[in-house]
C-alpha cells in the first residue's frame, strides 16, 4: 500500500501500511504514550483565531486552506485542483507562521485513517488520486461502477457553485430545471467515478445512498432527496443547508461555546445519533465538519450529513473495520471490536472541544493520535475547565469513557443532568434496553433476584432514564409491558433501516415476555446496566446496599457446581479453586465478591482471564 493522501505534509510521518497496526499495538506500549494536555499547552501559546483570519485562511486557497483548523486533507483537492488550480494553494503557499495563529494545534497530516483509506480506495499518490497504477489498473477497470440509479441528472438539475468539499466528493447548491419544483435548491454531492478505484470505495458509495435513503423522517438528519449517475460521476440529492459547518461556527466563536450553547449542540447531535443507533445504523464519521446548520441564524437547526462511512450493525454485532477520523475516532475501533457506542465517544471528543477550545486527545503524528486515544486521560484541570459546571465535566467524562460498556448511549446521554433540565429534550427510545433485556431474560432466578436487588438502589437521576424509558414502551399506562407494546413501540420509531439491521430479529429473543407482563420493578432490575453503573464513583456504596438487601430477601446456601453452571464455566475449569472466593464459608451463600460477579453475568472466557 502506498501513500493515499495527497496533503503536503507538515511532518514526517512513518510507513502506512504500518499505521493503523503500530497505533494499536504500539498503544501497548507505556513509554510512547503521548502524555495529555498537549493540546492545551498548543492552544493556549497559539491564541486566538478571529473571524478575519479564519477569512485569510479560507481567501488563500478557495474554500479551504490545507493548514486551516481541523482541514481535512483530502485526495480529491488535488484531484480537482488540477482543473481548478485556484482551489488548491500550492504545497508551502502557506506560511508556517499561521501555526501560531491557530486556536487549535495543527491538523494531523492525515485525518482519515490512512490505511483504511488505502485500502477503500487503492493508493493515492499525491496529484494522481484518480490515476490508479499496475495491479490497481486491472482492478480498476474490472470494477462494475454501476448503481442502477437513473441516469439523466442534468435533465432535471442545473449545478450550481460549489458550497463544499470533502475527501470523496464535492458538494454544489443546485436547481431543478422544471416541473413543479422549478427553480427550488437542492444540494447535489458528487462522487467521481474515478476516484472509485476498489470494490469497497464503491460498496461505501452504494451504502451511503441506501442508508440516505433509508434514514427518513428526523429533524436533524439531512432530508436525502434522490440518486443518480451517469459515465463520470454518482450525485446524490438532498436538503441544501445554507448555514454552513458546525466547525466553521465553533472557529468563529474563538473555538469556546458557552454551556448553554453548547447543550443546544449536543442535544440535536444526541437526538439524531441515538435516532440512526435505534434504527441500527453506525455514523462512524462524527466530527464538526460533518453537522451543518440549515441557515446562517443562530438558532438555525443542525443537521448530521456524510454517511459515506456509515454501516448497519445489528444489536448484537461487532464490526472490526478500523474507520474514521483520527481526532474523533473511539478507543475500541482502534481494538477492532465497536458498535455504535463509538458514535458517542466522537459526540464526547466533540463536546469537549465545544466546551473548552481544545482538543481532548491530539498528538503530532496519527499514531501518536491514537496512542493517546487509547492511553491517555483528557485534562480537566486546565482553563476553562475549572470554570465550568461539574454536570458538564461528568457529562464529557461519561462520553469519553474509554470501556464502551461503561459509556453512556446517545439516548441517555439526553437523560444526563447537565442536559436533561432544558425544554428541547425528548428522550428517545434505547436501543440499549432490548439488549440488556435479553441479557436479563436468559438470567437465573438467582441473578435476577441480585439485579432486583441492585436495581432497589438506584438513585433519582439513574431512574430518570428508566422512567423515559418505561414510558416510551407502556403506551397504555397499565403499569406493565408486554412483547407486544415493546414490538409496537418499535414500529412506531422505525425506518426501512430496520430491515437490514436486524433489530426485528433481536425482539425474538424477547419471546419470553409473549407469556407474561413486566412491571416497572423488574424493569429497572432488567434494563440496569452492571458495567455503567460500576463507572459511578458511588459504585462501591451502590454495590454494598445491593448485596445487603440481597442478603435478606435472595441470598441462598449455594453449591460450588451450581455457581459454576450459573456462569457457564466450562467443566474443565477447576471449579474449586477459582469460585473459592465467591461462597462465604461461614454458611455456604454468596460472598460480596460473588454476588458482584453474579451481577456481570462472568462468562468462562473471561473468568479464564482473571485466573
Ligand atoms: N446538504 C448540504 N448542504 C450544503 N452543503 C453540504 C451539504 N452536504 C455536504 N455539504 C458540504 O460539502 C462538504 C463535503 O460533503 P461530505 O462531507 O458529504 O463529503 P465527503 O467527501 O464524504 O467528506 P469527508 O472528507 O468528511 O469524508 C461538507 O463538509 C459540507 O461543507
Ligand atoms: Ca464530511
Ligand atoms: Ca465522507
Amino acid at each position: 500500500m502506498g501513500i493515499c493522501t495527497s496533503k503536503p505534509r507538515p511532518f514526517p510521518e512513518p510507513n502506512l501500511s504500518d499505521e493503523c497496526k503500530n497505533a494499536a499495538v504500539s498503544a501497548q506500549d507505556q513509554e510512547n504514550a503521548v502524555p495529555a494536555g498537549n493540546n492545551d499547552v498548543n492552544a493556549k501559546s497559539s491564541g486566538n483565531l478571529d473571524e478575519k483570519n479564519r477569512n485569510e485562511e479560507k481567501s488563500g486557497g478557495g474554500k479551504k486552506s490545507p493548514f486551516f483548523p481541523f482541514y481535512s486533507p483530502s485526495p480529491a483537492h488535488y484531484l480537482f485542483s488540477k482543473k481548478s488550480p485556484a482551489r488548491s494553494p500550492a504545497p508551502g503557499s502557506v506560511t508556517p507562521r499561521r501555526f501560531f495563529k491557530r486556536p487549535f494545534p495543527p491538523p494531523s497530516p492525515a485525518k482519515h485513517i490512512k490505511a483504511v483509506l488505502a485500502r477503500r480506495h487503492g493508493s493515492v499518490k499525491p496529484n494522481e488520486a484518480a490515476i490508479p497504477e499496475g495491479k490497481e489498473v486491472s482492478e480498476a477497470l474490472s470494477l462494475d461502477k454501476s448503481f442502477g440509479f437513473p441516469k439523466k441528472f442534468y435533465d432535471k438539475y442545473e449545478l450550481g457553485e460549489e458550497v463544499g468539499r470533502g475527501h470523496f466528493g464535492y458538494t454544489c447548491r443546485s436547481k431543478f430545471k422544471k416541473g413543479e419544483l422549478k427553480g427550488q435548491e437542492v444540494a447535489v454531492k458528487v462522487i467521481p467515478k474515478s476516484k472509485m478505484t476498489t470494490a469497497i470505495a464503491i460498496e461505501d458509495v452504494r451504502k451511503e445512498v441506501k442508508i440516505l435513503r433509508a434514514l427518513t423522517g428526523h429533524s436533524n438528519l439531512i432530508q436525502f432527496y434522490d440518486a443518480y449517475e451517469d459515465h463520470d460521476n454518482v450525485y446524490i440529492v438532498m436538503e441544501l443547508c445554507e448555514g454552513g459547518e458546525l466547525l466553521d461556527r465553533i472557529l468563529s466563536r474563538g473555538g469556546k461555546y458557552t454551556e448553554e450553547d453548547a447543550k443546544t449542540v449536543m442535544i440535536q447531535i444526541l437526538n439524531v445519533v441515538a435516532f440512526c443507533h435505534l434504527q441500527g445504523v453506525v455514523h462512524r464519521d462524527l466530527k464538526p465538519e460533518n453537522f451543518l446548520f440549515t441557515s446562517k441564524e443562530e438558532n438555525s437547526l443542525l443537521k448530521a450529513i456524510d454517511f459515506g462511512l456509515s454501516d448497519f450493525v445489528k444489536p448484537d454485532e461487532r464490526l472490526n473495520d478500523i474507520v474514521g477520523s483520527a481526532y474523533y475516532v473511539a478507543p475500541e475501533v482502534l481494538h477492532r471490536a465497536y458498535s455504535t457506542e463509538a458514535d458517542v465517544w466522537s459526540i464526547g471528543v466533540i463536546a469537549y472541544i465545544l466546551l473548552c477550545g481544545s482538543r481532548p486527545f491530539w498528538a503530532r503524528t496519527e499514531s501518536g493520535i491514537f496512542r493517546a486515544v487509547v492511553k491517555a486521560e483528557p485534562t480537566y484541570e486546565e482553563q476553562p475547565w475549572p470554570t465550568l459546571s461539574s454536570e458538564a465535566k461528568d457529562f464529557v467524562k461519561r462520553l469519553l469513557n474509554k470501556d464502551p460498556r461503561k459509556r453512556m448511549t446517545a439516548a441517555q446521554a439526553l437523560c444526563h443532568p447537565w442536559i436533561k433540565t432544558s425544554n428541547d429534550v425528548k428522550v428517545p427510545l434505547d436501543i440499549l434496553i432490548f439488549k440488556l433485556m435479553r441479557a436479563y431474560m436468559r438470567s437465573s432466578p438467582l441473578r435476577k433476584a441480585a439485579l432486583r436487588a441492585l436495581s432497589k438502589t438506584l438513585t433519582a437521576d439513574e431512574l430518570f432514564y428508566l422512567k423515559e424509558q418505561f414510558a416510551l414502551l407502556e403506551p397504555n399506562k397499565n403499569g406493565t409491558i408486554s412483547l407486544d407494546n415493546v414490538k409496537a413501540a418499535l414500529k412506531k420509531n422505525a425506518t426501512d433501516a430496520m430491515n437490514e439491521s436486524r433489530v426485528y430479529d433481536f425482539l425474538a429473543s424477547l419471546n419470553a415476555l409473549q407469556y407474561r407482563r413486566m412491571d416497572f420493578e423488574e424493569f429497572c432490575a432488567a434494563a440496569l446496566s452492571v458495567y455503567q453503573l460500576e463507572a459511578l464513583e458511588r459504585w462501591e456504596q451502590h454495590a454494598r446496599c445491593a448485596y445487603e438487601l440481597f442478603e435478606k430477601d435472595g441470598n441462598r446456601t449455594i453449591m460450588i457446581e451450581e455457581l459454576a453452571s450459573e456462569l457457564g464455566l466450562s467443566p474443565s475449569v477447576p471449579v474449586h479453586a477459582v469460585l473459592h472466593d465467591w461462597i462465604r464459608h461461614t454458611d455456604g451463600k454468596l460472598s460480596f465478591l460473588g454476588f458482584v460477579k453474579l451481577l456481570h453475568g462472568v462468562s468462562s472466557r473471561s473468568l479464564a482471564k482473571v485466573h
